[in-house]
């Protein structure tokens, strides 16, 4: 029989060891710990040894090269496999370090050879309560924390990354509740459901939690937890809204790593959808089918009702942004604005299908695929007979942008306006505008990160 796994995400400091440590006192079967941290001193991996060797029947691995992401293909599955060979457990439990994407860790589970004699049964992401709330849950404060640590991507944004883990999850523990107030804590619980609305949400202090709360998520679903993020459902539910009857959110913007990217010379390039790249961990929401045939919880969620000023609305132009006007407006967001994705259209960029995702104070502009529209007539065909639901436009082909705007006490309305404002105008369409400079990236994963000036 499989051994379950837990995944437990969670940024730098958010009290992971802290509730494992706890998790492994108290449960009530044999748990199997891989610790990973950045860095050459596995401090965790001490601390959750220490804890373990006064406990019984548990074992710890820690990695010792780095993030998990950086070694998935290889040490990671190793080392679970190694240990479910050497060990008899009834549990494992990896903590990622804070700067991993959970999902990569989730797809060796799931796809890679670890998922042989392990079966993920969930990934729990721990959030630091009182972090949390000053970055993303208060829209009054000047005072907007920076997120600590190291960023093993060398680019993205960790802010950034601190929500790709609150959104790709199946329980949400908010820790550190012993420093926020009550309505505080409603408030980073509102703004969690409405970035994730799938996931179950638990408040805790030091990482005090029920072992089953844990070790008993049995719900991972790799396609549920992919389209579970709040800003993926909102733009979901409005290309359903505008295009189509049965849109999808995530159509393929095809990847491409060079300018002559050619369909049928490649026709695995679809199947690249499955690849991952934890520098670009994104570009699956673009190029992966769902086919969706389990119901659909999300369609409530997209816009919940206004709760503690949080609201949810979609920016969508067929027109292109205006490259400078674009980083300007990037560069001046609002304090409300807590999350903002999905694709932009910019001018000077043709080919490039380049998504937006701001957190925190920064933007990320990503290339994560090429438009259909750009390649010839012959493979547009092609490409467009995979995916009969593609919202396409007569003149511009898939060219378009479409954001999702998650916001707390924030006019989304005057944002879109101002969005408005940064479209091309009439006389610069009929300008040379293919050729606008701009510092939007060019090639696939390539990141600009564009700072909101103080
Ligand atoms: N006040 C308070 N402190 C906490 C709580 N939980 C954990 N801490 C403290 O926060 C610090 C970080 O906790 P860890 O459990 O090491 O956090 P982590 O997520 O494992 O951190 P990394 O390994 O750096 O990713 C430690 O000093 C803990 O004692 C809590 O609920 N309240």
């Amino acid at each position: 029989m499989s051994v379950p796994v837990t995944v437990l995400s969670g940024e730098l400091g958010a009290g992971k060891t802290t509730l494992l440590s706890g998790l492994l006192e108290s449960a009530d079967r044999d748990v199997a710990v891989l610790v990973n941290d950045v860095g050459a001193v596995n401090v965790d991996a001490d601390l959750v040894e220490a804890r373990t060797d006064l406990a019984t029947g548990e074992d710890v691995v820690a990695l010792e090269n780095g993030c998990i992401c950086c070694s998935l293909g290889g040490e990671l599955s190793r080392a679970v496999i190694q240990l479910w060979k050497e060990h008899e457990f009834d549990q494992l439990v990896v903590e990622a370090s804070g700067v991993s994407e959970p999902e990569p860790i989730a797809r060796q589970f799931v796809r890679g050879p670890a998922g042989g004699p392990y079966d993920l049964s969930g990934i729990v992401t721990v959030v630091d309560g009182r972090r949390f709330h000053d970055r993303f849950a208060d829209a009054d404060s000047d005072d907007v924390p920076a997120v600590q640590g190291p960023d093993d991507s060398g680019t993205r944004p960790l802010a950034d990354l601190v929500l790709a883990q609150v959104e790709f999850c199946d329980l949400l523990v908010v820790n550190k509740c012993d420093l926020v107030s009550d309505a505080e804590r409603e408030r980073v619980v509102a703004v969690l459901e409405t970035l994730q609305p799938r996931a179950e949400v638990v408040t805790t202090e030091h990482g005090v939690i029920d072992p089953a709360e844990i070790l008993g998520v049995e719900r991972f679903d790799l396609e549920a937890v992919t389209d579970a993020a709040g800003w993926k459902r909102a733009i979901e539910a409005d290309e359903r809204g505008d295009d189509h009857a049965h849109g999808e959110a995530g159509h393929d913007h095809c990847r491409d790593d060079n300018e002559h990217h050619d369909p049928h010379e490649h026709p695995d390039d679809l199947e690249d959808r499955e690849h991952h790249d934890h520098d670009h961990p994104e570009h699956n929401e673009y190029n992966e089918h769902h086919d969706h045939t389990e119901p659909h919880e999300h369609h409530d969620h997209a816009h919940p009702p206004e709760r503690y000023g949080i609201t949810v609305d979609t920016y969508h132009r067929r027109r292109p942004l205006h490259p400078e006007r674009f980083a300007a407006f990037l560069a001046d967001l609002p304090d409300g604005l807590v999350r903002a994705k999905g694709l932009c259209w910019i001018a000077g960029r043709d080919k490039q299908a380049i998504t937006m995702s701001y957190a925190g104070s920064e933007t990320a502009l990503e290339v994560t695929g090429r438009w259909i529209a750009s390649f010839s007539e012959e493979h547009q065909e092609t490409y467009r007979r995979g995916q009969p639901d593609l919202p396409w436009d007569e003149e511009w082909g898939d060219r378009e942008t479409r954001l999702a705007l998650i916001g707390r006490n924030v006019d989304l309305d005057v944002l879109k306006a101002r969005l408005d404002e940064c479209l091309l105008t009439d006389a610069e369409l009929d300008d040379d505008w293919l050729e606008y400079e701009n510092a939007a990236p060019t090639v696939m994963g390539e990141t600009t990160v564009i700072s909101i000036e103080s």
